[in-house]
C-alpha cells in the first residue's frame, strides 16, 4: 500500500520514505534541543505530514528503549493520526523520570504503525446476549 508523506523537517535525513520503509521510527524536528523536566510533557514537532487512505489510521507508540532507560513515554499512547488529518504530526512526550531528558533534533522519539479499522454499523439495543463471563472483569477470577 502506498502512503504519501511530506517531510518539512530540518533534519539532514536522506529520504524519510526510505527510512520509514526500513523501520517506522519518527524523529524530532526541533531547533537544537528541547528539555523535558521531570514529570513535564511537551508536544514535539516532527516536520512530517501524511495522507493516509480512508479506513486506515496511524498509531503513534512509545519506544521501549526510551521508556526503560529514561522513563520517557507518550502520554496519549497510542496516539491516533486520523486518515483525514493533514496537519503536522506531533508527539506528546512525557518524562516520568526524576531527571531532565533532552530531545535533540533528529532523535528517534516514537514509532508508527499503520492500522486498518472496521467501519461499524452500530445498533442500539436494550439487552445483550449472555456469556459465561457476564459482568465479571478486572481480575474477578483471581491471581492463579
Ligand atoms: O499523538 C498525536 C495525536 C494526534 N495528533 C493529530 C492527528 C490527529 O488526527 C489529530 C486529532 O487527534 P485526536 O483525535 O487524538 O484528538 P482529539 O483530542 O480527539 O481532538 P480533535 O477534536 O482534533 O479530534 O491530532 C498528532 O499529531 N499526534
Amino acid at each position: 500500500m502506498k502512503i504519501k508523506i511530506i517531510n518539512r523537517s530540518k533534519n539532514q535525513l536522506p529520504n524519510y520514505a526510505t527510512l520509514l520503509s526500513a523501520g517506522m521510527d519518527i524523529r524530532a524536528n526541533v531547533e537544537g534541543a528541547i528539555v523535558l523536566k521531570p514529570m513535564e510533557r511537551k508536544l514535539i514537532p516532527t516536520g512530517l505530514f501524511l495522507s493516509i487512505p480512508e479506513g486506515y489510521e496511524a498509531q503513534i507508540r512509545p519506544r521501549s528503549g526510551l521508556a526503560l532507560k529514561s522513563g520517557i513515554t507518550l502520554l496519549n499512547t497510542p496516539g491516533t493520526i486520523d486518515a483525514d488529518y493533514r496537519g503536522e504530526i506531533g508527539i506528546i512526550m512525557a518524562n516520568l523520570s526524576d531527571t531532565e531528558f533532552v530531545v535533540r533534533n533528529g532523535d528517534r522519539i516514537a514509532q508508527m504503525v499503520i492500522a486498518k479499522y472496521e467501519h461499524i454499523d452500530w445498533e442500539e439495543v436494550s439487552s445483550l446476549d449472555e456469556t459465561q463471563r457476564g459482568k465479571g472483569g478486572f481480575g474477578h477470577t483471581g491471581k492463579e
